[in-house]
């Protein structure tokens, strides 16, 4: 059989590596770009949107390409074993361990391909919520040269937003995995909310490490927790 280039076998990550993986979901022009490219800035994740990879991938002038500029031009949904695989792709190309997921899952489909094809679970999924007339305002100023910012195609995505997305929002949710923010204000404002979710993630994880790597830390750590704890009940 003749290889196909475009469907090379990628994968699977290495088993051992521990990868941190965050998902950023919300309507088209909800400020996921904006707000992935402020936490790369402050907590050094590597950010990968599903749309730049497909984007790239048109570039490509492969049969692929064109499939999956069809499916965007129309605001469809690729299907998900291409995303994943791009995804899955850029992850082990990366040296980084942690990656936001910028427009990932979309639908259920993406999530199922997702759970078998990578399979790391991801640490919390953050939900941009916005109004449509603000998320309609953006994307209209956006002025990117993207051909799927227009009328007829943002009426599509917001339906596919509609249709598709809300049941894996409220799949996280049941699981206890969603951290929302209120999109509407303006970038900074977002980012503050946005940012105290990520301080919490890193408290999480060096309390945990603490714990486990040294024991007069860890009493430490509890005796602190304590004296706060007083404190807190005192005020
Ligand atoms: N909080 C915000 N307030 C106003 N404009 C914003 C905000 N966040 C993003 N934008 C602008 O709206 C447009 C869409 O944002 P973007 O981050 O590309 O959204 P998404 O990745 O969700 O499609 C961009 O032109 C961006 O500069
Ligand atoms: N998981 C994904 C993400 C994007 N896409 C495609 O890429 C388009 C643009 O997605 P995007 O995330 O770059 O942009 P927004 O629609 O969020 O503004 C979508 O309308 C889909 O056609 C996809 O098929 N599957």
């Amino acid at each position: 059989m003749m290889a196909d280039a475009n469907k090379a076998y990628v994968g699977p990550i290495p088993s051992g590596k521990k990868i941190k993986i965050v998902f950023v979901i919300g309507g088209p022009g909800s400020g996921k770009g904006t707000q992935c490219s402020k936490i790369v800035n402050q907590f050094g994740y590597t950010h990968l949107s599903a749309g730049d990879l497909l984007r790239e991938e048109v570039k490509s002038n492969t049969e692929q390409g064109t499939m999956i500029q069809n499916f965007m031009h129309e605001g469809k949904l690729v299907p998900s074993d291409v995303s994943v695989r791009l995804l899955l792709k850029a992850i082990l190309a990366s040296g980084n361990d942690k990656f936001l997921i910028d427009g990932f899952p979309r639908n259920e489909e993406n999530r199922e391909a997702y759970e078998k094809i990578i399979n790391i679970d991801p640490e919390f999924v953050l939900l941009i919520d916005c109004s449509r007339e603000e998320m309609e305002r953006r994307i209209l100023h956006r002025n990117q040269g993207r051909d799927d910012d227009n009328m007829d195609t943002i009426r599509r995505r917001f339906q596919v937003f509609q249709e598709s997305t809300l049941p894996v929002i409220q799949h996280y949710e049941k699981m206890g995995k969603l951290r929302r923010v209120d999109g509407t204000r303006n970038p900074d404002m977002v980012f503050e909310d946005v940012k105290a979710i990520f301080e919490q993630l890193n408290t999480q994880a060096n309390q945990v490490s603490i714990a486990q790597t040294n024991p007069f830390k860890r009493w430490f750590l509890h005796l602190c927790c304590g004296c706060f704890d007083m404190q807190d009940r005192r005020d």
